[in-house]
């Protein structure tokens, strides 16, 4: 105690600290000006190689029927499009659509033509979009008619969300529900870019399993709107079927279900653990799950893009593909494209598709929703969709992995840090 109060011994603590306080100012700075450097760069490696030389593959989407819903598989933007706004034009009595991001271009602009037109004919329309997700698209875009109700998820909310966790996370759901007998779910968000030159993958649903869509819309709507919108009618459902459910994380509620049905489903498996991630940054768990299943001798595959259009979750992705090249996981990368699904398929029997990536952000942040469809024809049909993938990638073996240059595994340890980030 004695010590405490020596004034030479507070002069060294003060220093001390001071000393530690620039440590770690320099250390975030050197990291942040890193990663601002590794972000011009992949700039300049874009605009030289434009994506836009390169298409999707313009496959037509697949059908089977799970009981008595009617599952379509989608993977290929343009045609999901079409089915999506012509649903919208068909719709009596309301449409439902919520998108992560909303772009103001030609779809966005086709979009949102096709939600005034219903409420004009006195369709209920309500639309939810994340308002950080979309600050760069112009506010008189996201301005709607009277008619149109809308939600825009807000960009900063009420309380403090590191000691609140209720009240953290995006909007990063992509659903839209017409009448109660139609609902769309998957990875694409609104856009041109995803229309053809994004490989992603999302679901039609045609019978009750479309209840589980459009609940996880009322449910958010009621929780989230600001007063003045319409409550939406909570209508339970009275059709349980363990078939088809959709898995909803929701940050102010204090679930995140989709992380589960990863980690129960990799346990489950026996046969084949067949993932396609646009954004893959497994947590310990999840590695651990993959491994584990490796070493039982389960066929554990991921595709991945070989560059996604965000360039720091690739470098923290591989900072994780030694150990898995290393645990038998095989990794295939799509070429030329950016592969954006959120899918997997389990031995045939068991398949995701949904908006959640493998990372933080949505498996412990964000609000997302994943269908869980365990049934053979749909898990057949995806292990179809990913077979016909593995043509448009190559595998990376461990020993050309090994091989990276030396400078490039270092920026992956110095990145990694902001995997919480992620
Ligand atoms: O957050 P996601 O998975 O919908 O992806 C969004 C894209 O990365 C936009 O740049």
């Amino acid at each position: 105690m004695d010590r405490v109060l020596d004034p030479e011994f507070r002069a060294l603590l003060r220093r001390g600290r001071r000393v530690a306080v620039r440590a770690v100012g320099w250390a975030l700075t050197a990291q942040f000006g890193l990663a601002a450097g590794v972000v011009a760069a992949d700039e300049l490696r874009k605009r030289r190689s434009p994506r836009s030389e390169h298409q999707a593959p313009a496959d037509n989407p697949r059908h089977t029927t799970v009981g008595q819903d009617e599952i379509t598989t989608y993977t290929y933007g343009e045609v999901l499009y079409e089915d999506m706004l012509a649903a919208i034009d068909e719709a009596q009595h309301f449409v439902y659509l919520a998108s992560y991001i909303w772009k103001g271009d030609q779809v966005g602009q086709r979009f949102k033509d096709a939600v005034v037109r219903a409420a004009g004919r006195g369709v209920l329309v309500c639309v939810v979009y994340d308002g950080f997700a979309n600050l760069v698209v112009p506010s008189a875009f996201k301005k709607f008619p009277r008619g149109v109700h809308v939600l825009g998820f807000p960009v900063i909310r009420s309380g403090i969300p590191l000691v609140d966790v209720r009240r953290t996370g995006r909007d990063h759901r992509k659903i839209l529900v017409v009448d109660g007998t139609v609902g769309f779910v998957g990875g694409y968000n609104i856009g041109s870019l995803y229309a053809t030159e994004w490989r992603d993958t999302h679901l039609r649903v045609r019978g009750p399993g479309v209840w589980e869509l459009q609940n996880s819309f009322v449910d958010f709507w009621n929780r989230h709107h600001r007063r003045g919108l319409p409550d939406l009618p909570d209508s339970g459902s009275g059709h349980w079927n363990p078939s088809v459910r959709a898995a909803r994380n929701e940050p102010s509620r204090l679930i995140y279900p989709v992380r589960a049905l990863y980690l129960e489903a990799m346990d489950r498996a026996q046969h084949r653990v067949w993932i396609t991630q646009g954004y893959f940054i497994p947590d310990k768990e999840i590695l651990e799950g993959l491994l584990a299943a490796a070493r039982r001798g389960v066929d554990v595959r991921v595709i991945l893009p070989e560059w996604s259009n965000h360039v720091l979750a690739d470098v923290v992705a591989r900072s994780y593909w030694a150990t898995l090249l290393e645990g038998g996981v095989h990794l295939h990368l799509y070429r030329n494209v950016m592969v954006h699904a959120k899918t997997a398929t389990v031995d045939g029997e068991w398949a995701t598709v949904g908006t959640a990536n493998i990372d933080r952000l949505s498996l412990r942040g964000n609000y997302e929703i994943n269908m869980e469809i365990v049934d053979p024809a749909q898990a057949g049909r995806m292990e179809e969709i990913f077979r016909r993938d593995l043509e448009a990638c190559r595998e990376l073996t461990l020993e050309e992995w090994q091989e990276r240059p030396r400078y490039y595994h270092l920026l992956e340890q110095a990145l990694r840090p902001l995997e919480p980030l992620l």
